[in-house]
Parts: C-alpha cells; sequence; structure tokens
C-alpha cells in the first residue's frame, strides 16, 4: 500500500476527474496546435485541417534524437558547478543542494550547435521532425511519470509533496506524490524544469529561424524579434535559476505528469507555435511597429525581472540596502511580507511583467490569426489559477498576516482591473 500523509489536502484541478480529462486534453491540445501552425488556415478553433497516422508520429531516428537530447542536459547537469545551493527547509528540517550551471548548460548546448552546424549539421531540418519529437516527448514523459509514481511508493512520508497523495491513482499519477525524486545529487525535477525543454525551446525558435531562411533567402524581422525575446526569456531563467529553488513547483507541487509533461514536452512544442507559425505564415513587419513591440518586451521585462528579483532579494537578506528601505508586514511564521515597491503595487507584479512579455511574443506574428495568441490566452489562464494556488497557500501560512496584505494592496495581477 501507497504511504499517504496524515490530513487530506484538498483536491485541486477538478479532482481525479478534471486530472484524468487533463491527461489527456494536455496532449491533444499541443498535437492540434504543431498541425494548425502548419496548415493554411491556422485555425485555433476547430479541427485540424488532417489528423496524422502513426508513420507521421513514430519515427526511430526522433526518439534516438531525443534520447541523446536528454543524455547531452544531464550530462551537463552532472558537470562541476560555479555554486551550490541550498533549496528551502523541508519537512525534516533538512535542505537539499542544487547545482547552479544552467546558464553554463545553454552556453556549452550554444557552443556544441555552432560546432555543429559548421561541421554540417543540419539544423534547418529539425522543424520537419516537430511532431515524431512532440510524440517521442510525450511518450518519455508518461513512461518517466509511471517511473516516479512507482518510486514514491517507497519514499518516505517526509518526501512527500502536500498534495498528489490523496490515494486516488489517476490524481496522483497527475499531480505528482514525490516532492524532491532524485537518485543521489541528481534532482529529477530541478533538472526538467530549467534544462532540456526551456533550452530545447530556444533550440527549435533556432531550427525554426534557420528554416525560414532557407527558404525566403532570410529570416524575417518577424522571427527575429519572437527569436530574441524568447531567448532573453530563457537566459534570464538560466541567469537567475537559484530563483527557481523557490517557485511553488519546487517548493510545494509533487513531481508527476502535469510537470514532467509539461517540462519536457508542452513547454518547447507549444511555447514555440509564434516561430511556428511564422515559417508557415510570413508576416509583414515594419520597424516602426517593431519598435513599439520591443518597447512592450522591454517594459514587460523590466517589471517581470525587478519583481523577481526584488523579492528573492529580501527572501534571501531582508537588510540588503536595496530592499532595506522597504515597508513590510511582520507575520507570525517570523517572516516578513513586503507592501511596497513591486509588491506594493499588486500582489503578483512578475506575473504582469509576464504576460506584458506574452503580448509582445505574438504580436510579431500580426492580427490576421488567432493561433499565435495561444500562448497570451493560456497563460493568463495559467497565471490566473496559479495565482489563486498560491493565494490559498499564503492564507494557510500567513492567516491575518495575508488578509492585511490583501487589504493594503487590493488588487492581484493587474492594477484597478483584477
Ligand atoms: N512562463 C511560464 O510558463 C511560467 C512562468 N512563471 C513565472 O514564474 C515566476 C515565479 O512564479 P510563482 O512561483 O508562481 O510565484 P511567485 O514568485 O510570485 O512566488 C509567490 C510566493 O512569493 C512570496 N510572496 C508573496 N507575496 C509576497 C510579498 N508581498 N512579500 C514577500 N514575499 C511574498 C510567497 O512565498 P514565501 O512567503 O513563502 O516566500 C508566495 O508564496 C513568476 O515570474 C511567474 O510569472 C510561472 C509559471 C509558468
Ligand atoms: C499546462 C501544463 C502542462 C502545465 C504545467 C505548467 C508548466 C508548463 C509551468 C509551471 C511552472 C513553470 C515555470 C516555468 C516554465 C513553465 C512551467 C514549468 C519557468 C521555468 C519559465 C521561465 C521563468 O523565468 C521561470 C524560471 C520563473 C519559470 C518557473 C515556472
Amino acid at each position: 500500500m501507497a504511504p499517504t500523509q496524515g490530513p487530506r489536502a484538498p483536491l485541486e484541478f477538478g479532482g481525479p476527474l478534471g486530472a484524468a480529462a487533463l491527461l489527456l486534453l494536455l496532449p491533444a491540445t499541443m498535437f492540434h496546435l504543431l498541425l494548425a501552425a502548419r496548415s493554411g488556415p491556422a485555425r485555433l478553433l476547430g479541427p485540424p485541417a488532417s489528423l496524422p497516422g502513426l508513420e507521421a508520429l513514430w519515427s526511430p531516428r526522433a526518439l534516438l534524437l531525443w534520447l541523446a537530447w536528454l543524455g547531452l542536459q544531464a550530462a551537463l547537469y552532472l558537470l562541476p558547478a560555479r555554486k551550490v545551493a541550498e533549496g528551502q527547509e523541508l519537512k525534516d528540517k533538512s535542505r537539499l543542494r542544487y547545482p547552479i550551471n544552467g546558464f553554463q548548460a545553454l552556453v556549452l548546448t550554444a557552443l556544441l550547435v555552432g560546432l555543429g552546424m559548421s561541421a554540417g549539421l543540419p539544423l534547418g531540418a529539425l522543424p520537419e521532425m516537430l511532431l515524431p519529437l512532440a510524440f517521442v516527448a510525450t511518450l518519455t514523459a508518461f513512461i518517466f511519470s509511471l517511473f516516479l509514481y512507482m518510486k514514491a511508493q517507497v519514499a518516505p512520508v517526509s518526501a512527500l509533496a502536500p498534495g498528489g497523495n490523496s490515494g486516488n491513482p489517476i490524481y496522483d499519477f497527475f499531480l505528482g506524490r514525490e516532492l524532491n525524486p532524485r537518485i543521489c545529487f541528481f534532482d529529477f525535477k530541478y533538472f526538467c524544469e530549467l534544462r532540456p525543454g526551456l533550452i530545447g525551446w530556444v533550440l527549435i525558435n533556432l531550427a525554426l529561424l534557420m528554416k525560414e531562411a532557407e527558404l525566403r533567402g532570410s529570416p524575417s524581422l518577424a522571427m527575429w524579434l519572437v527569436n530574441g525575446f524568447q531567448l532573453l526569456y530563457v537566459g534570464d531563467a538560466l541567469w537567475h535559476e537559484e530563483a527557481v529553488l523557490t517557485t511553488m513547483d519546487i517548493t510545494h507541487d509533487g513531481f508527476g505528469f502535469m510537470l514532467a509533461f509539461g517540462d519536457m514536452a508542452w513547454v518547447p512544442f507549444t511555447y514555440s507555435l509564434q516561430a511556428q507559425f511564422l515559417l508557415h505564415h510570413p508576416q509583414p513587419l515594419g520597424l516602426p511597429m517593431a519598435s513599439v513591440i520591443c518597447l512592450i518586451n522591454a517594459i514587460g521585462y523590466y517589471i517581470f525581472r525587478g519583481a523577481n528579483s526584488q523579492k528573492n532579494t529580501f527572501r534571501k537578506n531582508p537588510s540588503d540596502p536595496r530592499v532595506a528601505g522597504l515597508e513590510t508586514i511582520s507575520t507570525a511564521t517570523g517572516r516578513k511580507l513586503l507592501v511596497s515597491g513591486w509588491w506594493g503595487m499588486v500582489r503578483h507584479p512578475n506575473y504582469l511583467g509576464d504576460l506584458i512579455m506574452a503580448l509582445a511574443w505574438s504580436l510579431p506574428c500580426g492580427v490576421s490569426h488567432l493561433l499565435p495568441y495561444f500562448y497570451l490566452l493560456y497563460f493568463t489562464a495559467l497565471l490566473v489559477h496559479r495565482e489563486a494556488r498560491d493565494e490559498r497557500q499564503c492564507l494557510q501560512k500567513y492567516g491575518l498576516a495575508w488578509q492585511e496584505y490583501c487589504r493594503r494592496v487590493p488588487y492581484r495581477i493587474m492594477p484597478y482591473i483584477y
């Protein structure tokens, strides 16, 4: 019998039924988007022009390529790191240690890809393989999640996540049972969150840019912008890798299908949707409009980075001169909450910045189609739901102090709107 935890955590994501629906819906949506992006009408809603047969999905070459990619990223993870960081305190009062070498992995991957290309590696052939690659990524996410589910059977109760241990196998498989599954120093969740999918996303974008150059002589301005913005986002995530250790995915959520599929398949194959769309549906973009879009991205990034860095600095050292002057509320846990600066503007300023960037990533695709705006729509839904989950957890953690914070900072994400 699998170990379960004492008091049951409230079920999220619509319980077992919701989890079962998402298990099917998420991969189906990903394949729909991949097919729609390459089809003439590029419709977000409605059935795809044609359904692929198994021969279009299954390719041993794609499987080999995918396994080689995972192997390469795992090897880069194991290289000596410039720093080893400690995670948040766990239930048993211990702290796990994490290598901080994600940016190094990005640079080394770029060097290897550059070397490969100068030796004739046909990166422009990758867009043709997106469908079979997405298929093997989904398959590996399923198999890997099964392994994680089994592994949790033998994990001590203290290693289990607050959710994901309801006793319902479908729900627990989806949400994930173990908080930080590891083999020795290799932390599966931390590795997956930042490496194969995130770096894979920028590699797919680059391959789409190369393919566009092959087809049309040079990449379009729209393609350059999408590649540049998303490279900045991924580079920033890896540069500030340590900050991921305080996100709810690492500190609260178990590692199950949701994150395994999200990290390994959903991120690289749906977050590259704008570049996929642009390859098949070139869009004219003039310099004045491109400058406005760059400005929108810069504003979004400024808010996103400012808010995330302010909170991380404050959490690491509240007397740091950059945050020492900010107004705070004391909580019964001994931790404080910021009520001025970015965190006095709305309760999730980092989400606001992220959403503004999401808009800037879609605008280069023009306004003729809804498809490239999928990311903005999905991301809005994800962040509204995530904000509600975080709010519940903070209310539980900080009680009255959290209520006081909500009174002082009434808007959640968008000032005067939400
Ligand atoms: N591109 C993508 O697909 C996704 C991107 N993201 C991005 O990831 C980043 C991290 O997001 P996420 O982990 O959801 O949440 P946050 O980084 O917003 O962290 C929320 C936590 O911050 C602390 N906190 C909240 N309010 C305050 C305050 N006033 N003062 C001090 N601490 C406070 C609380 O934790 P505690 O008090 O315990 O420190 C709370 O649980 C965001 O920038 C988000 O946009 C997230 C999901 C998907
Ligand atoms: C629909 C579905 C499959 C949901 C799973 C959600 C995941 C895709 C996201 C949950 C939290 C994420 C974060 C990032 C990527 C997407 C997922 C995994 C992130 C790594 C992106 C880069 C940012 O800078 C970040 C490091 C703050 C961020 C952390 C959360």
